[in-house]
């Protein structure tokens, strides 16, 4: 047996390159573009090489994904039988060596070839003369991914090197076939467990009121949650910034007697001290100046309804006294007002803090803190929610596909880089990531360095964001726009931009990374918000604070 490159390899006859070589590789390449699966492509190949050619009984063998054995995968001219006989180790036989060398073989006699099997063709099966036996490895790149091989009768007139050269270019066109079809299958295999998860992500949804999430922890706040919504009981949501406490308070609301009223909510670290005030309670015409017309707060306009007061430790004492009033006699006074006026409203809070300190430390009304830890519901981080970033992922990964008109899959390795992160920011964080990565995502498919290089920007944000807190006296208290309260039609929510929040001071420093996301989304302001875990309105915002309105 010759295995050698086939210029070494000596015939008697001239080489033949003829019309016919042209037709089978025209006609195979005919197949390979037109059919829609491997099968069809690569036995009309083999037949083709039968019947112009003469390379008979001609076969694809591939490694099986069960056993790991050289098998038969496609044929031409074998019998069911002579299939299912064909299986080699790698290194067994001459076709098990050319899948290990990745070298051809060229058996002049088969009679004559001490290692030659007959395991898949019987001898008496074969013609009597002297029959010669082909296989060329099927390459990718440097990797034989199979062997394709043939018998031949050793006396035609057609010289053994055009065959070995036509079976190449074919075993090129095969390992073409195979690699597109391994790509697609990957991809459907994908598609379907994304399905699947995504059917068992909405049926969940619907149970439990639009909350994602499978971890204990989270069923049990929703149940807690659920048993008091239509109770008076007052309720204050606790967990770190994005673990989903004003999203919680919209499923209080749903499932209370309120439901068809408003749902309001308010972050009070937002809203500077001296507006926060009016804010909440509104104001008579006149009260300062600006104040032309008597205007109701959100307390009066939540009426019949509830009120989500997020961050509530960060209201000042004389703010404290006034929602204690709200709480115990029900009656608001607008600023400038002298008039009690009634008002019917659940006040749901939550905070981020530790409100038990706040109280030690003198920051917060020990009364306040009573009323309002009537039932306190803990959200826990999601870095504690077993199993939850996985569904959390997919669902926003579909979203952020349909928001940017994208087609995104998550590659290989990245669900489970993401739930080995411990994610400060909770789910606002893993919905921004995921955002981002889907904008920059080539190819359609979000790869684990994709991720690791937003994590990276992330915990660079993350410091500046510390660094920016820390030294926060340092920069005026400039608040949001009004953006940050949502008032709603009776009996709905509005769906909370994800980026609503978190509420940042407007920086000098920030304009670099402004004009960065501007530039990598060529100029389109949502987008670049979105990148930068913002809302459209928070960024427009700060381009006018930094007087950047006309960057490119
Ligand atoms: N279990 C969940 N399933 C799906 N989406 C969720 C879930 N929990 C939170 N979210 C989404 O995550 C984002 C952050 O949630 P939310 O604003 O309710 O957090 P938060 O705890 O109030 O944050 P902060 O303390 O910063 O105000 C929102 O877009 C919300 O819709």
């Amino acid at each position: 047996m010759d295995t050698q490159p086939i210029s070494s390899v000596t015939t008697n006859a001239p080489i033949d390159t003829g019309a016919a070589d042209l037709t089978v590789v025209q006609e195979a390449a005919r197949l390979i573009g037109q059919s829609a699966t491997p099968g069809v492509a690569i036995t009309g190949t083999l037949r083709l090489m039968s019947q112009m050619l003469g390379l008979n009984r001609g076969r694809v063998l591939l490694p099986s994904d069960e056993d790991g054995l050289l098998a038969i995968r496609y044929s031409y001219g074998l019998t069911d039988q002579e299939r299912k006989r064909g299986l080699y180790s790698f290194e067994e036989g001459v076709t098990g060596k050319v899948m290990k060398t990745g070298q051809q073989a060229v058996v002049q006699d088969v009679d004559q070839e001490p290692g030659f099997l007959f395991r898949t063709v019987d001898r008496a099966t074969l013609p009597e003369g002297i029959v010669s036996y082909l296989a060329v490895p099927i390459m990718e790149g440097n990797l034989t991914v199979g062997v394709l091989a043939a018998h031949r009768l050793r006396m035609r007139p057609r010289a053994i090197n055009a065959d070995l050269v036509i079976l190449r270019i074919l075993a090129t066109f095969i390992a073409q076939i195979i690699k597109i079809n391994t790509l697609i299958e990957e991809r459907t295999s994908h598609l379907r467990e994304e399905n699947q998860e995504l059917k068992v992500a909405l049926e969940q949804q619907q149970n439990n009121h639009g909350i994602l999430g499978e971890s204990a922890a989270v069923k049990d706040a929703l149940l807690q949650i659920t048993r008091v919504a239509d109770t008076p009981v007052t309720v204050l949501l606790t967990g770190e910034s994005g673990t989903g406490k004003e999203r919680f308070s919209q499923i209080l609301h749903l499932n209370s007697k309120r439901c068809d009223q408003p749902f309001l909510a308010i972050n009070c670290a937002a809203i500077p001290e001296q507006l926060l005030e009016s804010e909440l309670f509104g104001h008579e015409k006149g009260a300062f100046t600006g104040a032309t017309a008597t205007k109701p707060g959100k307390i009066e306009l939540a009426n019949g309804g509830t009120l989500f007061l997020d961050e509530i430790g960060d209201l000042n004492m004389e703010l404290q006294s006034k929602l204690l009033r709200v709480l115990e006699g029900q009656v608001i006074q607008r600023v400038g007002g002298t008039r009690d006026v009634p008002v019917d409203v659940r006040i749901v809070t939550a905070t981020h803090k530790n409100l038990q300190e706040a109280v030690n430390q003198g920051t917060f009304r020990l009364d306040l803190f009573y009323r309002l830890n009537v039932f306190p519901v803990h959200l826990p981080p999601l870095r504690e929610r077993d199993g939850d970033v996985r569904i959390l992922a997919r669902h926003f990964l579909l979203s952020a596909n349909r928001e940017y008109g994208r087609y995104t899959l998550f590659g290989r390795g990245v669900l489970e880089r993401m739930e080995s992160y411990n994610w400060p920011g909770n789910i606002r964080q893993l919905e921004n990531v995921i955002k981002r990565a889907v904008l920059i995502a080539l190819d359609g498919n979000i790869s684990v360095s994709d991720i690791e290089s937003i994590l990276r920007q992330e915990s660079v944000i993350n410091k500046h964001l510390e660094a920016g807190q820390a030294a926060v006296s340092n920069y005026p208290r400039a608040a949001e726009p009004a953006a940050t309260t949502r008032i709603t039609e009776p009996g709905l929510v509005a769906p909370v931009a994800a980026s609503s929040r978190p509420y940042r001071w407007v920086r000098e420093d920030e304009e670099e990374q402004l004009l960065n996301a501007l530039q990598q989304t060529g100029g389109n302001k949502t987008r670049a918000a979105a990148l930068l875990g913002m809302s459209a309105r928070q960024f427009r915002y700060r381009l006018d604070k930094l007087e950047l309105t006309n960057a490119p």
